[in-house]
């Protein structure tokens, strides 16, 4: 117990109680659900068509357009953007959003615009995404903006509605669990490379009905963009959303972003969200432990993002899984994905390398990439598609002369958009064909009818383009070729 200036005592709470709990509007009584106010209300094409057609019916407007913001993203090519989209149904997705934005005066960044990209990446980038807010979008890797302390998580399109029309949601409070990460990463290890160690530890339902705090010396020690990696992937491991305490790392990354605040506002606002962090003696209801020596670079073997094993491992035998269910869904994927069991990981070849993402796509993520592949050659055989997370991403690479070294390596430079994390624009696998990808599902036909997926960190996926099988950059340093540093290079360390 903590006692407060007025003599009261007040029981600890978790960062994720302190977010909640500030923005609750009305408790809700017995059964009833809580009515919590949000602050930033983040849409796009795919799941706002019918909530817009709900406001129209009901002859509501948008309560608060100014924190409402809209982009194309999952619809969008990512080449001849200037020319009609080709689909009829991606078209008439992005007519649609373009059309409700007018009507209902919501800002909208659209396909070309400086400030176009993936919902998920351009709200943390303009400073919208700010510590202490509580974030929504239709959209379930929402839990991306809980890096910067924020409660963030992704909402159905009734809700989307909902939100449109009162800036307001009813929501039961979530469970809190604690994932505490200490120690050092090796050289080489991403905080891709971590949250698939957790979803695999805690498994793909681990952490439903749950927000996820990730704490520890290794989280402190990520750039906000690897922090992001980490919260994008929460709702795989089944969680409503996961956070990371803002602490000067997360400040630096805000300072000057067009939506922060500026001068005597910016010290305000960093002294309360200071104050945002979980209570020395709060109780989480569940606590995970890893230890971030022990982690070495993870890819995934299977369809579902918890069937991942270390790089240096071999597909799984299911005869070996004890547990039924987990067999069956292993003998299911192994047929799905055509790999034989005790096949080294390091001997699986890829058709394509998708580099991209809400979970990979940011500068940081790109460069370490590039890092990787300079002085190297995309294998013959494999393409490479390079997709950055937004325009703003794309025009921070080409500045540092990225473009150049993806294409020197024979890899193709992209507009922005969601791409191939998802078969929802023309950037697809065939039926058969295998990706290393930097996305964050690897369900069936997700990238694409029939496609095979294997999730990887940015440096993997740079690594396997280069040697066609999935490959670490440790794997580069026997071929011919310049030998990247490892040691520097990566979301991972800042
Ligand atoms: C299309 C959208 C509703 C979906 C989501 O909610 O996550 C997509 O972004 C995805 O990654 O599968
Ligand atoms: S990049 Fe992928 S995961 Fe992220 S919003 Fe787009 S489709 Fe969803």
């Amino acid at each position: 117990m903590t006692t407060t200036d007025q003599g009261r005592t007040e029981k600890p709470r978790t960062l994720a109680e302190k977010v909640w709990e500030s923005h609750t509007v009305r408790r809700g009584e017995g059964a009833e659900p809580d009515l919590l106010y949000i602050d930033l209300h983040l849409v796009h094409e795919v799941t706002s068509p019918q909530a817009f057609d709900g406001l129209r019916l009901a002859g509501r407007p948008v309560r608060r357009p100014d924190l409402t913001i809209a982009t194309e993203d999952h619809n969008v090519p990512t080449v001849d953007i200037d020319l009609p989209i080709a689909d009829p149904v991606s078209r008439t997705q992005v007519d649609t959003l373009r059309r409700n934005c007018a009507e209902f005066g919501v800002r909208l960044h659209p396909m070309g615009d400086a400030e176009q990209g993936i919902v998920h990446v351009i709200g943390p980038q303009l400073g919208l995404t700010q510590p202490g807010m509580t974030v929504v979008c239709g959209d379930s890797h929402t839990s991306t903006h809980g890096a910067f302390g924020a409660m963030a998580f992704g909402i159905g399109t009734s809700e989307v509605e909902h939100v449109l029309a009162t800036q307001t949601l009813p929501l039961r409070p979530f469970k809190t669990m604690a994932i505490t990460i200490d120690g050092e990463l090796r050289p080489g290890v991403t905080a891709k490379d971590v949250i698939l160690a957790v979803i695999a530890k805690i498994g793909t339902g681990g952490g439903q009905g749950y927000v996820l705090e990730y704490r520890g010396s290794a989280i402190e020690a990520l750039s906000m963009e690897a922090r992001m990696t980490i919260c994008n992937m929460s709702i795989e491991a089944g969680a409503r959303a996961g956070m990371i305490a803002p602490d000067e790392v997360t400040f630096e990354y805000l300072k000057g972003r067009p939506h922060a605040p500026s001068g005597a506002d910016w010290d305000a606002a960093v002294a309360n969200w200071r104050e945002l962090r979980t209570d020395a003696d709060a109780d989480f209801d569940t606590e995970v432990r890893l230890d971030a020596a022990e982690l070495t670079p993870f890819v995934t073997w299977g369809t579902n993002p918890g069937q991942g094993l270390p790089l240096h491992g071999r597909v799984p035998d299911p005869e070996q899984i004890a547990d039924e269910s987990e067999r069956f869904a292993a003998e299911k994927a192994l047929s799905y994905m055509d790999l034989e069991p005790g096949t080294p990981l390091r001997e699986i070849s890829v058709d394509t390398v998708f580099l991209g993402s809400c979970t990979n796509g940011r500068i940081e993520d790109l460069r370490s990439a590039a890092e990787v592949l300079r002085g190297h050659r995309v294998a013959d055989g494999v393409r490479m598609l390079v997709v950055p997370g937004s325009m703003r991403v794309r025009k921070a690479a080409e500045a540092e002369g990225l473009d150049e070294v993806f294409t020197a390596a024979g890899a193709e430079w992209r507009q922005a958009g969601c791409s191939m994390c998802l078969g929802m624009n023309p950037d697809q696998l065939k039926p058969g064909e295998r990706s290393a990808s930097t996305s964050n599902r690897n369900f069936e036909g997700r990238q694409g009818k029939g496609g095979r997926t294997h999730l990887v960190s940015p440096l993997v996926a740079a690594a396997t383009a280069v040697r066609g099988t999935l490959s670490s950059p440790e794997d580069l340093l026997s071929t011919a070729g310049a030998a990247p540093d490892t040691a520097t290079a990566g979301n991972g360390a800042r």
